[in-house]
């Protein structure tokens, strides 16, 4: 059975509002005792700024990129925040308007500009958004804050200055990657990002960024494209958000929500054109599940995977097992762009109306889905999966593709676990047993769920008119590698600290202490944990 609460107050509306960056860093009021072995810094991305110039920016991925920092040391705790000097945001402050058009909003036509310059400008193409407010990792030793676009930005993790712009075209032939990098315990970056460049091959490409190198030459020099997978519509490639890698295996899971090239490569001819305009649905593809090995790189194009359509944007977790690859996401059935329902009005509606929003949004799904390695010596119509723990199944079809059913981990109306997180450390690429997620109401995030990926039994933390971010899991240190806590910056508007990073036991649940600030925080994306 799972129970939701209901938000009549609306509170979570705070979170989506602009706030200031801090000029330092501002002390928090500890409530319960931080673990001594707990050192070092929260770093988070997600957006501080919603408008610009008087003029709104619609979608939650337009607002401007702010850097957040809790420090931990001592048993005492500090919160820092400072906005990313992206091109974007530092031409939008001196020109107060949006000069560089983001995921949901255009660029205000410069009012100095006449009707033939303005024309011109379109045709010299977008300026492709450096707004990097998703997540923010490490590539050698270095930090950058990243979008989904060929711009990251290198910060110094201490001070949040912004010190660097680095478009990875230079490096690399993608037009983009994901937030959701896959890295090996020796600091190697992996990641996968379409490519519509060269000659038209029109493909994803995943990419290798070794790690820091002993001369301290940049890793990016050296960065590759491993392996190029398929588009299964040539001029409309998938939208990817992340994907799976395990010890020998990266899994693409190709969704039927589309990027039309036409648009997308022409769009700017436009005006008013976003790329969230780009997008469109496939209804006949359904969603398909791509192979390729590691060492060496090498696409499996005789694994063809098929199955219904569902928007995929976080993978959880993917394992080798048996013969099999267990493949762990969070799905939201049908092929209609979940991102639609994350427009910033929609999001800031009454209760009542972001409930009736939602009802016709896809329904999230935690789901298992398991892919024989052996394709070809096998029997037609028969369940390849001889997993004795799931109830997932694969069956050959006589056109050669396989057809996958999934084995359902969680599901309640409205209700998604997503922003999921693991023991990714010790668990990544692993059999494993627990996913820690953000509980979305109906879009609104509301709750911290544990879920036992083995029996689906979930424990839940949560708090009347408290919001939560994704929660983020850090191992605790030692032989036993026992667990450790959940990490979650907690918006509650009502207090009078408004805010506190919330520090859980990750067996139980069960709060062990929070440092409250007096600020609110806005919505944070994804992050990471620093040790020190
Ligand atoms: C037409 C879509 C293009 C792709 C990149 C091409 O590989 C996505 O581009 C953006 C642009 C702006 C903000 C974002 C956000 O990262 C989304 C949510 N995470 C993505
Ligand atoms: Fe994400």
């Amino acid at each position: 059975l799972v129970f939701s609460v209901e938000h009549p107050a609306a509170g979570y509306r705070k979170i989506f509002d602009s706030v200031e960056e801090l000029n330092e860093a501002i002390p928090a009021e500890v409530i319960g005792t931080i673990p001594s072995w707990l050192g070092g810094s929260v770093l988070r991305m997600g957006p501080g700024l919603f408008e610009v110039g008087g003029e709104p920016l619609n979608h939650l991925f337009d607002g401007q990129a702010l850097i957040h920092k809790f420090d931990l040391k001592d048993g005492g705790v500090t919160y820092h925040r400072r906005f990313l000097r992206s091109d974007a945001y530092v031409r939008a402050m001196t020109e107060n308007r949006v000069v560089i058009t983001e995921f949901g909003t255009a660029a205000f036509p410069d009012p100095c500009k006449n009707v033939f310059s303005r024309f011109f400008t379109y045709f010299k193409g977008i300026e492709v958004t450096d707004n990097c407010s998703v997540n923010i990792y490490t590539i050698g030793e270095d930090f950058y804050a990243v979008t989904e676009s060929n711009y990251i930005t290198k910060v110094d993790p201490d001070s949040l200055e912004t010190l660097k712009k680095v478009d990875l075209c230079k490096y690399l032939s993608v037009n983009g990657v994901t937030a959701h990098p896959h890295t090996d315990t020796d600091g190697t970056v992996y990641n996968i990002g379409n490519c519509f460049g060269k000659n038209m091959s029109l493909a994803y490409n995943i990419v290798k960024i070794p790690p820091a190198q002993k001369d301290k030459s940049e890793p990016l020099e050296k960065s590759k494209v491993l392996v190029q997978l398929p588009s299964s519509e040539r001029l409309k490639p998938s939208y990817i958000h992340s994907f799976g890698m395990t010890d020998n295996y990266f899994v693409f899971v190709e969704q039927p929500v589309k990027i039309n090239l036409f648009k997308f490569l022409s769009a700017w001819a436009f005006t008013g054109a976003t790329y969230m305009d780009c997008f469109e649905s496939n209804y006949s593809m359904g969603t398909w599940f791509h192979l390729a090995t590691k060492d060496p790189p090498d696409y499996l194009n005789s694994h063809r995977f098929r199955t219904s359509a569902f928007n995929i944007f976080h993978h959880i977790n993917t394992y080798e097992d048996q013969g099999f690859i267990v493949v762990d996401l969070c799905t939201w059935k049908g092929h209609e762009f979940v991102y639609n329902y994350l427009y910033l009005a929609n999001l800031r509606q009454e209760w009542e109306e972001v409930k009736k929003a939602a009802v016709n949004a896809p329904q999230p799904e935690v789901r298992r889905y398991v892919l024989p390695l052996d394709v070809h010596r096998v029997e037609q119509g028969k369940n390849l999966v001889s997993l004795s723990y799931t109830t997932a199944t694969a069956v050959l079809h006589p056109d050669g593709t396989v057809w996958l059913e999934p084995e359902v981990l969680f599901s309640g109306p409205r209700l998604a676990f997503e922003f999921p997180q693991i023991n990714y450390s010790q668990r990544s690429g692993k059999k494993y047993s627990f996913a820690y997620g953000l509980g979305l109401n109906h879009f609104i995030p509301d709750r911290i769920v544990k879920l036992n990926v083995q029996s689906k039994e979930t424990l839940t933390w949560q708090e009347d008119e408290c919001y939560p971010s994704e929660p983020m899991f850090v191992a605790k240190p030692g032989i036993v590698l026992i667990d450790g806590v959940l990490l979650s910056v907690v918006v509650k508007p009502g207090a009078q600290r408004p805010a506190f990073l919330l520090i859980l036991d990750a067996v139980d649940l069960k709060e062990i202490a929070r440092a409250e600030v007096d600020a609110i925080v806005p919505v944070t994306l994804h992050g990471m944990y620093r040790h020190p």
